[in-house]
């Protein structure tokens, strides 16, 4: 007997054709919705962004910054004012109704509310789309049922909706935006109603039907920790623009925005308790002459974070180094994290130190003049 993964993923790929490696790409797109009186109001600014086949991309941002907006415009919910949209090598914005119906079958979607129908069964929910393409009785079970199999709900598919908890209300959101047999998932805010261990195990179905079945998944979220745990590559929003995008690792490790600093915060604190800045005062008062105390802030990513650089720094130059406060984790199965430090020594040493440091590609920023906290602005690199 195949398992439900094996039939969902030969269902799937009966339908997949020639991937192209571009999985959605928008071009310069602009969106205005009608504000009041004769005024709009703009969304979206000049956004373009090039999503690989097979990844999962997120993007983040605050309240307002323009998400919904935008993956409402993968699938052409929302018409762009200006710009291209193109998935799986069509182009949205060039086809007619009807080629955008066909279109969007090749677009899954998750939402944040589940959006099923209380008159229905986990199986009927599942099931309407293919219902509404036409398909015949038994082609349909022949879909459901893998699916239900793949996403944990066999023994739950005569329950209504009213009968199941939120995380399983999403798990039939998820098969029945799979049952059309996409190839591309767009997730609104599809956790931030679930509580987090739910929420970990729906990103964890998400993660696994990625991995296995090849979906190119597009997640919207304000949460860096959903980033965090199923993203390859992030695109950071605000004000209706990309402002910052790249591979996970490289932008938790090296963020340029100040939004993205803030986003990241929720993850990796930047800030130091008011006990240990109170203590770092204290300790250097009491420094003898002839040495200093540098308060450094280490953010460590990949290969760095599993080498003892930092012991074997302290024992080549003879200085002292004391771990105040700091966070690892693991991210894309990269350590990565930042950690704060008090380094005393000669000043000499303490120098070479900080270079021996830097030299292992740990980036170092001198925070021991930072007035209130780890404030990155007042850090000197
Ligand atoms: N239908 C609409 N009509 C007018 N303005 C809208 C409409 N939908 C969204 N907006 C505005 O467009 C901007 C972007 O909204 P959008 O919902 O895309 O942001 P978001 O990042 O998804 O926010 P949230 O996380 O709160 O859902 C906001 O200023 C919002 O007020």
């Amino acid at each position: 007997m195949p398992s439900g993964l094996d039939a969902a993923r030969a269902s799937l790929a009966s339908g997949a054709g020639l991937v192209p490696v571009s999985a959605i790409r928008l071009e310069g797109v602009d969106l205005y919705y009608p504000g009041p009186g004769k005024t709009r109001v703009q969304a979206l600014r000049g956004i373009d962004l090039d999503i690989r086949a097979g990844e999962v991309f997120g993007i983040i941002g605050r309240s307002g910054a323009g998400k919904s907006s935008l993956v409402r415009t993968i699938n052409l919910l929302n018409r762009p004012s200006a710009g291209r949209v193109t998935v799986g090598g069509t182009e949205l914005t060039a086809l007619n109704a009807l080629g955008l119906r066909i279109a969007r079958h090749e677009i899954g979607m998750v939402f944040q509310h589940f959006n099923l129908l209380a008159s229905r069964t986990v199986y009927g929910n599942v099931a309407l789309p293919l219902e509404l393409a036409g398909l015949d009785k038994a082609s349909i079970r022949a879909r459901v049922e893998p699916l239900l199999d793949l996403v944990g709900l066999a023994a739950l598919s005569g329950r209504f909706p009213s009968q199941i908890s939120g995380g399983q209300k999403q798990r039939v959101g998820i098969a029945r935006a799979l049952a059309s047999q996409p190839k591309v998932l767009l997730s609104d805010e599809a956790t931030s109603a679930l509580d987090p261990e739910t929420t970990r195990s729906i990103l964890a179905l998400l993660a696994r039907i990625n991995r296995e079945l090849g979906l190119t998944i597009v997640l919207i979220t304000h949460q860096m920790q959903v980033i965090k745990q199923i993203a390859h590559r992030v695109a950071v929003m605000e004000g209706g623009q990309v402002v910052e995008q790249g591979p996970v690792v490289e932008v938790f490790t090296h963020p340029q925005q100040a939004i993205t600093r803030s986003l990241i915060e929720e993850i990796l604190p930047r800030t130091l308790p008011p006990s240990v800045r109170e203590q770092v005062a204290s300790a250097r008062a009491g420094l003898p002459r002839t040495h200093v105390g540098r308060l450094l802030r280490l953010t460590m990513s990949g290969v760095h974070a599993d080498r003892p650089v930092l012991s074997r720094l302290v024992r080549q130059y003879g200085v002292d180094m004391c771990l105040l406060h700091g966070q690892m984790d693991a991210i894309q199965g990269q350590t990565m994290g930042v950690l704060a430090v008090y380094v005393t020594g000669l000043a000499e040493s303490v120098d070479a130190a900080v270079q021996g440091i830097r030299d292992a590609g740990v980036r170092v920023q001198d925070v021991t003049d930072a007035t209130s906290d780890l404030d990155l602005t007042a850090a000197q690199e």
